[in-house]
């Protein structure tokens, strides 16, 4: 019998006075899968996240965690998730190890083996070495790591991230993505939220496309780009003139043209060739860039919009 779906929801709405931040979504997350939130700020991620992790009440529609109701089995669903947070929340005046130790005690796990499962965490995140040192004296990439080795020290069926590597450096940031990796090879169920599309792309098996509030698409990266996006896409830069009045001009050499303020996108499966066709035409070019297509030509092929504004 196939494994009923670790989160459920149907409908899922949240306001906030006037304001619909969640304006009812769908979505199944399955056992062991890594699903991914991808979106812009604002567009209901964290919400999702905390109606999920039974922080925020829903405000319509159905959600099962479980197979539990996070509005009236909060502390059922809590002791089964393991929750990093956007703020890391770690008590920077006590040691790495005892900010493990004491998170699993309010689990009610005993004091031999929450230690014994906080030297394990610490060596599996790469911070055995800074088990005793005061967090007051970690990096932000060390406190991720740990942030998110608590997640973890309740042993849970789901592990919720919110942006875990939001305000990292790229080594930091890489760091995190390698324990994420071994993370999902290890066959745990995350959901993880991300304005980051490499981060999307590289670690998720699925993503769900949020903009304001809805899930405008899913599926896996690849797929997705597949779907939205040709293959390729020629940035094109003019020396003069604004993109929108040049647009006309470049709209056959491709499948499809987007304009954006400063550029205008071509996408079609062999770049090179519209390159070589733009060259022909002679127009006043300052630059031309052929690259692969993103989830970000996914999401401005969705949205009209960039997901990181320039
Ligand atoms: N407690 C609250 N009261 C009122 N409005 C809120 C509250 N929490 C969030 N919002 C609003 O809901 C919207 C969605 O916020 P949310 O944090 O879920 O977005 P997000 O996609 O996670 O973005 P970010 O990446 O910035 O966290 C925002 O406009 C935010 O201002």
């Amino acid at each position: 019998m196939p494994h009923p779906p670790a989160v459920r929801a149907t409908g899922l709405v949240k306001t906030y006075g006037t304001s619909t931040v969640v304006d009812g979504i769908d979505f199944e997350i399955h056992p062991g899968e890594f699903v991914g939130f991808l979106g812009p700020n604002g567009a209901g991620k964290s919400t999702t996240m905390r109606m999920i992790g039974s922080v925020t009440r829903r405000s319509g529609g159905d959600l099962a965690v479980l197979g539990l109701d996070p509005s009236t089995d909060g502390p059922a669903v809590r002791s089964r998730l393991g929750v990093c947070p956007q703020d890391d929340l770690l008590d920077i005046e006590l040691s790495s190890l005892q900010n493990l130790t004491t998170y699993a005690r309010y689990f009610g796990i005993s004091r031999t083996e929450s230690r014994s499962r906080a030297l394990e965490l610490l060596d599996y995140m790469s911070l055995s070495d800074r088990a005793q040192d005061r967090v007051a004296s970690l990096s932000g990439g060390m406190r991720r790591r740990l942030t998110i080795a608590r997640a973890l020290v309740n042993r849970p069926d789901v592990v919720l991230l919110d942006e875990p590597t939001t305000g990292l450096d790229p080594q930091a940031r890489h760091l995190v993505w390698e324990r994420l990796y071994a993370l999902r090879d290890s066959g745990t169920t995350v959901v993880l939220t991300t304005h980051f599309m490499d981060e999307a792309e590289q670690l998720c098996d699925r993503l769900l496309v949020v903009d304001k509030g809805t899930v405008v698409a899913s599926g896996a990266p690849r797929e997705l780009i597949d779907r939205y996006a040709s293959s390729e896409v020629v940035e094109v830069r003019l020396t003069h003139g604004r993109p929108a009045e040049w647009a006309a001009r470049l709209d056959g050499l491709g499948e499809r043209t987007e304009v954006l303020p400063d550029r205008v996108l071509v996408y079609a499966q062999d770049g090179d060739a519209v390159a070589a066709a733009l060259e022909r035409l002679g127009l006043d070019v300052s630059s031309v860039l052929v690259r692969r297509s993103s989830l970000e030509d996914v999401f401005l092929r969705l949205t009209g919009r960039a997901l990181v504004e320039a």
